[in-house]
């Protein structure tokens, strides 16, 4: 019995569109401006020490904020990357520049399974700062207070079967009982891997016939 949900976010409750279009174009060009500005700040030092430690270079910060924008033009789910988008865009939801994408489908959905009592969790690439401010700026309202626990790339690649391990370990939920949502075949194969139940999320409406997970083209055609 499924008794939690696991949610990615871009291309599942939110479309790819407002990631690539909105959200990745607005911290690409403020990225050098925002750590010119916010350098000797702790929070900002550790993830360019991040960076640096990655590379495996002693790169000068011009040269860190280079690496980071091409991180940026290659998708590169990195944690640093992903940590300093999300301090950028705070800025940006908080002067109202935008407004966090959703579903209509998936936020109804949503408020309707944790009203009846499973817990909701999310699992993105994009940090946990990243992922509530998302959340707390929709057309829909404020909707942190349906959610659990939120979970990024500081417990593991969301392609590998052990990051959703140690998640349904810190739930305290056996993984057969949880219901992971994404739009990515390799993030379900690695759920899956780890004993969860999965279910494909294809926006695009080209469901496959042949395909090894069960699909869905919008949050009401989930089955628990
Ligand atoms: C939290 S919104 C930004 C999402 C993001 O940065 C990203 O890379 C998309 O990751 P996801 O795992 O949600 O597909
Ligand atoms: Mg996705």
């Amino acid at each position: 019995m499924i008794k939690a949900i696991l949610t990615d976010i871009e291309g599942t409750t939110s479309s790819l569109s407002f990631v690539k279009d909105v959200l990745f174009p607005y911290a690409r060009e403020r990225m050098a401006e925002f750590v010119r500005a916010h350098t000797a700040e702790p929070a900002v030092r550790k993830e360019l020490d991040e960076v640096r430690r990655i590379t495996g270079e002693n790169l000068s910060d011009p040269e860190v904020i280079e690496q980071l924008i091409r991180w940026i033009d290659e998708d590169r789910k990195i944690t640093p990357l992903k940590s300093l988008q999300g301090m950028i865009w705070e800025d940006g939801y908080k002067k109202g520049d935008f407004r966090g994408h959703m579903y209509e489908d998936a936020a109804r959905h949503l408020k309707q399974w944790q009203q009846a009592g499973l817990r909701l969790y999310v699992f993105s690439s994009g940090s946990v700062q990243a992922q509530k401010l998302l959340f707390a700026h929709t057309e829909y309202g404020d909707l942190t207070p349906l959610f659990s626990g939120y979970f990024d790339t500081t417990v593991g690649s969301k392609r590998e079967a052990d990051s959703y391990c140690k998640i349904a370990e810190a739930i305290d939920t056996a993984p057969g009982d949880i219901l992971f949502l994404s739009d990515i075949r390799e993030e379900l194969d690695a759920a899956r891997a780890a004993g969860m139940q999965v279910t494909w999320l294809v926006r695009d409406g080209a469901t496959d016939p042949g395909a090894t997970h069960r699909q869905a083209r919008n949050f009401d055609e989930i089955r628990l």
